[in-house]
């Protein structure tokens, strides 16, 4: 379980998240849905143990983060591959931190996903770089996935195999997945549970098929709803 406490984190004036206090249970799948700057990446961030709350608490499993990292495989949204290496030396690098790492697993979604271990990282398009990113995350056994923009640079074609790919390597019950996105419709169908950020602050937590239900509207209708007025 992920669980926020009361967590506040600030860049300078900026409150990033401003008091905010949830828990997502495990083995689902959780959408992380807001605009841009809204907070989403620096949850993230939280969760992966890359930074810390200046007020409150997260833990994952009832552990610091930092604690739990083993368990928790991250997708940042930046691009934090080296430019020099290829994707095999980028997996390599993993691989030596990562007992989770699923070598099997690893050969069979690159030729998924059209890569090629020698391809190097400064000689491939925007959106195969973030398929290889996508390819390192997923290749670890970890008990939480956590996908910042994962569709971000990638084109619509692509975007089918990627979530094709999440869907069929999904452990259900073993495996949790965050998605932070600001571009909810492709994810629309394949999110459990949704956490609506805006402005640092939590504006709904539910269960994607009671929104739509309750509601009578889309996910996509829900978040411009919420975030009118941004
Ligand atoms: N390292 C940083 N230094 C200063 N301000 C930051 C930093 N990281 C985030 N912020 C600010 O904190 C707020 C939340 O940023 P965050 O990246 O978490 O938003 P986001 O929801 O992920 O946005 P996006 O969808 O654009 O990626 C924004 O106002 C942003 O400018």
């Amino acid at each position: 379980m992920i669980e926020f406490s009361q967590v506040t984190k600030q860049y300078g004036k900026v409150k990033a998240l401003d008091s905010i206090s949830f828990s997502l249970s495990k083995g689902r799948i959780i959408g992380l849905f807001g605009p841009n700057g809204a907070g989403k990446s620096t949850a993230l961030k939280l969760i992966a143990g890359l930074s810390r709350p200046d007020r409150g608490k997260v833990e994952v499993d009832g552990q610091n983060p930092q604690a739990a990292k083993s368990k928790i495989a991250y997708l940042p949204e930046v691009d934090y591959l080296y430019p020099w290496m290829t994707i095999e030396g980028a997996a390599c690098f993993i691989k030596a931190f990562y007992p989770d790492w699923d070598e099997h697993k690893y050969k069979e979604l690159m030729h998924f996903l059209n890569l090629e271990p020698d391809m190097k990282i400064n000689k491939i398009s925007k959106g195969q770089r973030s398929k290889a990113k996508l390819l390192l995350a997923v290749s670890r056994r970890a008990s939480y996935l956590l996908l910042d923009e994962p569709l971000s640079g990638v084109d619509i074609l692509s975007r089918e195999e990627i979530i094709n790919t999440l869907i069929r390597d999904y452990r259900e019950g073993e495996q949790t997945i965050v998605i932070a996105t600001h571009e909810i419709g492709e994810v629309e169908n394949l999110v459990d549970e949704v956490v609506f950020v805006k402005r640092g602050k939590i504006v709904l937590k539910q269960e994607a098929e009671v929104i739509r239900q309750e509601r009578g509207k889309s996910l996509v209708e829900t978040m411009k709803e919420l975030m009118k007025g941004e």
